[in-house]
């Protein structure tokens, strides 16, 4: 089906290991060859590329997909009472087919604005799964394990967990892969965090949890534990190289060290965390430290949008205000996170512009007022453009935007699709 050979013609290329100019050769899902003497004739279908942009696809590291249903239903609250009061109640309502519709919903606004991979935490996972498969994206799924200490839940939790692995690992010739997802140190109790660590360990899958993402939350965890969340996460196993540890806002020294020594991965969550008023990650610290941190824009409900472009520009300004300091997170730093760094996190052969890299690859239109004049990639591309300049998108070596045309889903009819749902799950 998508072995067909795709060249793209004389683009700028921009990736992590800096900006170059080259035509871009794919071979069914892989990238095949990067060079200025490729010709049009060296393939079945030719995207010219000058004057665009080819960067990787980005990479958003920690999302709830479905959660789009809930965009703007309860906006200026903090994490408790958003949570509590509003979210969960309605989360109570969700069915398959809901999520299933959130799901295409945030598909369609991922490639839209140039997301070609991401790590999803969320309920009726083999929906999510399904509605994966159709947009053609990447992902890694784990449905979110919430027991507040109650043993029968757990247990629920736990086979709900080994179902979506049986149904849904490896699905779509691999691009969605399950991973588990224990929902954080505050709402999962000690016996399925280790249960959960146990279980990634015997199957070789990763783990998705939130982690020192408030104030309250640190309080409650040493009340509870006598320890700091990471220092407790540690202590029941959790942490690893296979862990994506999401927002880590709250963090002590030494609570950096275990996450280096660990090679914990951590998906910074900037628009979040400042919506929700959670606090302020040390982003610079932890890169210092030698941290992978990747990037993540948390659901659309507490965003609210899923447009990594603005997530690339919010972590900078972020740690540079909050620093006051300029110099920190460069345009640089900030595109690697959202690229390399974020295939790194996820055990994806991606995120750079190579030969044998898998196929997943964004090109933007420089030719637009607010990139204009075209002199600096990196800056212009994490401080100027947005989703919106996102002209075509390639995963696993398949087009799934094309001269802003999708080329998956049915626009119209997934934007029904959401209306509704919304509208029946929320009034
Ligand atoms: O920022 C957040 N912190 C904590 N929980 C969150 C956040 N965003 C979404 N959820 C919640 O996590 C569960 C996922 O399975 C859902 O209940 C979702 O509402
Ligand atoms: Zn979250």
């Amino acid at each position: 089906m998508d072995n067909e050979s795709i060249l793209i013609t004389g683009p700028e290329i921009l990736d992590a290991g800096g900006i170059r100019r080259g035509s871009v050769l794919i071979e069914d899902n892989r990238i095949a060859d990067v060079s200025n003497t490729l010709s049009p004739g060296d393939a079945d279908t030719v995207i010219d590329g000058t004057g665009k942009l080819l960067i990787p696809g980005l990479v958003n590291t920690h999302t709830h997909l479905s959660m789009t249903l809930f965009r703007g239903i309860a906006d200026d609250l903090p994490l408790d009472r958003w949570l509590n009061d509003h979210i969960w109640p309605a989360e109570a309502r969700l069915n398959g087919d809901y999520c299933y519709a959130g799901a295409l919903l945030g598909c369609i606004e991922m490639i839209r604005s140039g997301t070609t991979s991401f790590n999803d935490m969320y309920f009726y996972m083999d929906h999510v799964a399904r509605a994966v498969e159709e947009a053609g994206l990447r992902c890694v799924i784990s449905h979110g394990m919430i027991d507040l200490g109650d043993t029968e839940k757990m247990t629920a939790e736990l086979r709900e967990s080994r179902r979506i692995i049986k149904e849904c690992h490896g699905m779509a010739d691999d691009r969605i892969r399950v991973a588990l997802g224990p929902h954080s140190p505050y709402t999962c109790s000690e016996e399925l965090l280790k249960e959960t660590a146990a279980l990634a360990d015997k199957n070789d899958l990763m783990i998705h949890i939130h982690v020192s993402e408030t104030e309250n939350e640190v309080s409650e965890v040493s009340r509870s534990h006598g320890m700091t969340p990471v220092e407790y996460l540690d202590e029941v196993g959790v942490l690893g190289p296979r862990t994506v540890a999401a927002h880590c806002v709250w963090l002590k020294d030494w609570e950096i060290d275990i996450l280096a020594e660990r090679d914990v991965k951590v998906s910074h969550n900037p628009s979040s965390n400042m919506k929700l008023a959670s606090g302020v990650s040390p982003v610079a610290r932890l890169l210092q430290r030698g941290v992978n941190v990747s990037l993540g824009t948390d659901g659309a409900a507490s965003n609210n949008n899923l447009d990594m472009f603005q997530e690339m520009k919010t972590a900078s300004l972020l740690q540079k205000v909050n620093l006051e300091d300029p110099t920190a997170l460069p345009a640089m730093d900030v595109f690697s996170m959202a690229t390399l760094n974020g295939a790194r996190a996820l055990g994806i052969d991606a995120g750079l512009i190579a030969p044998g890299k898998l196929a997943d690859i964004v090109i933007l239109n420089t030719r637009r007022p607010h990139l204009t004049p075209w002199r600096n990639p990196p800056s212009h591309t994490v401080y100027s453009a947005s989703g919106a300049d996102v002209d075509t998108v390639i995963c696993d070596g398949r087009i799934l935007l094309r001269d802003g045309e999708l080329e998956v889903l049915e626009e119209k009819y997934v934007m029904e699709l959401a209306e509704a749902a919304a509208a029946e799950l929320t009034g």
